[in-house]
């Protein structure tokens, strides 16, 4: 699909704000696969598409996680991260789009996952360090992007879990099953 129909598409799902921060996802994605000789035309589509659900109503979305027969557990850790697996699923049955490792980066672009693939984590990481972003942290992690993915991620799932650790939040799993796996791979190298 062509980066400006896809623009298209998702701006109409989107606030401003959102749109602003999807342009800025796309833009480090396409130079972080660059980078890492990732498919850029597939950092591209994932980028743009990664946050289409954002703003469904919260029913539309644990509908979608029971009837999808998705992994029902997310539905225990607040609705915050239902938008990016009901996400992969829309983008495939609303705008038609089949190929596996973008659904697969868009759905693990909040949570992480254990053995999350190259594009994965170039998505993963893009949303984290994208030019609109300003949190404590931030700088560290953009510059380590510029050195080694894996590294990068793995501060970015520290800050995330150290993040929501301060806020007295709930912590789904998955995303300290990633750090845990990314950081033994680390250590093993
Ligand atoms: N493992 C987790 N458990 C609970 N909340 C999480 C987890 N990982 C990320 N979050 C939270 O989910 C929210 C959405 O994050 P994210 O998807 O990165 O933003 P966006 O989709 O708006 O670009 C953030 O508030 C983040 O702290």
């Amino acid at each position: 699909m062509e980066r400006k129909k896809a623009l298209e598409i998702v701006k109409e799902q989107l606030t401003e704000h959102r749109y602003v921060h999807t342009l800025g996802v796309m833009e480090t994605a396409i130079a972080l696969a660059e980078r890492y000789g990732a498919d850029r035309k597939k950092a591209e589509i994932a980028a743009i598409f990664h946050d289409y659900a954002k703003f469904r109503p919260k029913e539309e979305m644990r509908r979608i996680v029971i009837q999808q027969k998705m992994d029902e557990t997310l539905l225990h850790y607040g609705t915050e991260l239902l938008h990016a697996p009901v996400g992969a699923y829309l983008v495939e049955h609303e705008v038609g789009i089949t190929n596996q490792e973008i659904l697969s980066a868009i759905t693990n672009h909040t949570t992480g996952a254990v053995d999350m693939p190259l594009l994965d984590q170039i998505i993963f990481l893009a949303d984290y360090i994208e030019p609109g972003r300003n949190f404590p942290g931030v700088d560290e992690v953009r510059a380590l992007a510029q050195e080694d993915l894996e590294v990068a991620c793995i501060a970015a799932l520290r800050n995330t879990v150290t993040f929501l650790m301060k806020q007295q939040q709930l912590i789904f799993p998955a995303t300290i099953e990633t750090y845990n796996h990314l950081q033994r791979k680390r250590k093993n190298r």
